[in-house]
């Protein structure tokens, strides 16, 4: 697995071209920053016009229950809200002019009645509860891996410029709280939040969970090992997804929680893919902040989400556009009169 490499060169070009734009030197802040790292990724100076955003959600069930403050049958339901377009994703991708496309990876339902190719990459209904249990099975997380890759082919070779995972599922925080803290060596108080809003009986139900999650994998060194212990097809399916943007050298915005875990898992199996990736958001829940400083990726809006589905990816995309713009369209401090 052979992860591109970003334009050095291009990215100089980048960093000049900013000093010398008509503006104090420095004054455009982040927005450099993104410019120029746009341009690595592109490998051209302005980048190219970020028309094509794909967001694709990765809908699963989990094992464990009682750990979110709604009911597992929503997730099903959700896929066909997502296929109404009536989701908050949906809606702000609209926003943004970013296309968005729902894979049930694991729902625990038949999804008959959804069209073929919505189900076309599912590996399984739900998985283990990971507090008891193996999340999956041998060899699944490997497969799911590979749906993984294959869905990023898809979108690459569908056109897309910029992609965005996305996700739903009941019970998504406990897995990701549960593998981010096997992966970085937290506590399981650490990285376990409120999710989908549960109360402070809930959380410590959520806490004793982790942790009896925690032991029973034991230390887990293979990523994996680790989908198959405590993860989800949807998470090896997103790691997939992420690292064969990275192959491919397309740019990622990643999304809330669950992009985070994904990311911090799709690390381990290809260093250096992080490097094709952006923190679209910050969520509230603080598994991702660990994620996301393990990472090393400063998230680029902040705004209190917790929805997942790329809700908060989405809404980065113009600031991603105006970081192109700037090294498009404006003038030169050379060319003051
Ligand atoms: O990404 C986030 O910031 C985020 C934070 C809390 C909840 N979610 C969404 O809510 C679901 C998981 O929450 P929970 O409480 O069921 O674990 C799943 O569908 C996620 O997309 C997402
Ligand atoms: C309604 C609903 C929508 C969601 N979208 C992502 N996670 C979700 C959880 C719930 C409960």
């Amino acid at each position: 697995m052979r992860i591109a490499t970003p334009d050095a060169a291009a990215e100089a070009a980048a960093r000049a071209r900013l000093d010398g734009l008509v503006k104090p030197l420095g004054s455009l802040g982040r927005l450099e920053d993104l410019a120029a790292w746009l341009s690595a990724a592109h490998g051209a100076v302005p980048p190219r016009p970020l028309d094509d955003v794909r967001v694709v959600v990765f809908a699963g069930d989990h094992g464990v229950s009682g750990m979110s403050a709604y009911p597992r049958e929503v997730t099903a339901a959700m896929v066909r809200v997502f296929l109404a377009g009536k989701s908050g994703v949906s809606v702000l991708a609209g926003l943004a002019g970013a296309k968005v496309r729902v894979l049930d990876i694991a729902v625990d339902w038949d999804g008959a009645d959804v069209p073929a190719e919505v189900t076309a990459h599912k590996v399984r209904r739900g998985s283990g509860a990971i507090d008891v249990e193996d999340a999956l099975a041998e060899g699944e997380a490997r497969a799911a891996f590979e749906h993984g890759l294959a869905i990023a082919d898809e979108e690459i070779d569908g056109g897309a410029d910029l992609l965005v995972p996305g996700d739903m599922g009941i019970g998504n925080t406990t897995i990701c709280a549960a593998v981010v803290a096997s992966l970085l060596g937290l506590l399981p108080e650490d990285v376990v939040g409120t999710g989908t809003g549960i109360d402070e009986d809930g959380r410590a139900r959520k806490l004793a969970v982790v942790e009896a999650a925690l032991i029973r994998a034991g230390a887990v060194k293979d990523p994996f090992a680790l989908l198959t212990s405590l993860g989800s097809a949807c998470l090896a399916a997103t790691a997939g997804f992420l690292v064969q943007a990275a192959v491919r050298g397309v740019p990622v915005l990643l999304d809330g929680v669950f992009s985070g875990a994904a990311a911090l898992v799709a690390r381990e199996i290809a260093p250096g893919a992080e490097r094709w990736w952006l923190a679209g958001h910050r969520s509230t829940e603080p598994s991702q902040a660990y994620a996301l400083k393990a990472l090393d990726l400063e998230p680029i809006l902040d705004l209190g989400l917790r929805l997942g589905e790329g809700s908060g990816a989405v809404q980065a995309v113009p600031v991603l556009r105006a970081a192109r713009a700037i090294l498009a369209d404006m003038g030169l401090l050379a060319d003051l009169a």
